[in-house]
């Protein structure tokens, strides 16, 4: 039975429902086949404007900068050339948010000066395993520098070792820690060995209130794919009619060409429709994907 929350409520936290959780299977064949099913996909100007408005664009890297924090935000505020704006209607377009480390929080809000959300990630990202007392630690002095959202990473022995009440009790305590800040949940699609967990892993941090769940670190071995994409968007589907709640679905890592943010594009507008291609509810996770949809765009 859908409650009657308003478009953009936030997923709150919920109790914790092992049942549920354990109710949760997944035909690996069925996703393949249905993944499949979607067929090639069409570009056209306004898909991928639609892709670039969703981009978190991500900078992530032993050997980040100020300067290169400050021109990744100048990208964001303005990755088309005025010139190509006008020739596509598209003025003002920019890029969803921008995602760095805590250490460049300072250097990026005062580089996009308010124009767009800007996204740190947190809790021992890539891999989650310092102490929990220090993850929530980084979680608070994030959000207290003012990164308005924090991507979290779960401790992936816990999700492999069918721990999900605690991958449960961090993620709430993450949450927690994020007040006001939106959070959105890693859960390293590809250290998880299975689609079955990748559909537990999606529902443990709906429970505890994740607001998005993200596939990849960029860090894993295999990042994003379509199946996990797919499974991702089912469970929020489920989600959806379960609690009437809509959490949003951020595909990340390796995602570098245009066709490929149209295929995570055709799965959100297949499982989830219209409204899951708009950045309160998608967003592509990457570092280097914004060069080629700009490179089609100015060709287009
Ligand atoms: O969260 C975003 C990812 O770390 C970006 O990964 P990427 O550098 O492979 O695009």
């Amino acid at each position: 039975m859908l409650n009657n929350h308003a478009p953009n409520a936030r997923n709150p936290i919920h109790p914790y429902d092992e049942g549920l959780v354990q109710s949760l299977s997944i035909e690996e064949g069925e996703v393949a086949n249905a993944v499949a099913a979607l067929g090639e996909q069409v570009s056209s100007p306004a898909r991928l404007l639609k892709a670039l408005a969703v981009i978190d664009l991500t900078t992530l890297s032993g050997d980040d900068t100020p300067e290169r924090v400050k021109a990744l935000c100048a990208k964001a505020r303005q990755p088309l050339k005025p010139e190509v704006q006008a020739k596509l209607g598209a003025e003002g377009v920019t890029t969803a948010a921008v995602c760095v480390y805590h250490a460049f929080i300072g250097t990026a809000l005062e580089a996009l000066k308010g124009a767009l959300p800007l996204a740190v990630v947190s809790a021992g990202f890539p891999h989650g395993l310092s102490p929990l007392k220090a993850r929530i630690l980084e979680v608070e002095e994030s959000v207290a520098a003012g990164a308005t959202e924090i991507d979290i990473v779960i401790d992936r022995s816990k999700a492999l070792t069918g721990d999900w009440k605690g991958v449960y009790d961090e993620v709430r305590a993450f949450r927690q820690a994020c007040g006001e800040a939106h959070m959105k949940a890693i859960i390293a699609t590809g250290d998880l060995g299975s689609l079955g967990n990748v559909a537990k892993a999606s529902v443990v941090c709906m429970m505890a209130g994740a607001d998005f769940i993200k596939t990849s670190t960029g860090k894993e071995a295999v990042n994003a794919t379509p199946n996990v994409a797919l499974v991702m968007a089912q469970m929020i589907a489920l989600w959806l009619k379960k609690t009437g709640y809509k959490v949003g679905f951020k595909p990340a890592g390796g995602i570098s060409k245009a066709k490929d943010a149209l295929v995570y594009q055709a799965i959100m507008q297949d499982v989830l429709g219209e409204e899951w291609l708009e950045p309160h509810l998608f967003r592509i996770g990457a570092s280097s994907l914004l060069g080629d949809i700009v490179t089609q765009l100015e060709n287009a």
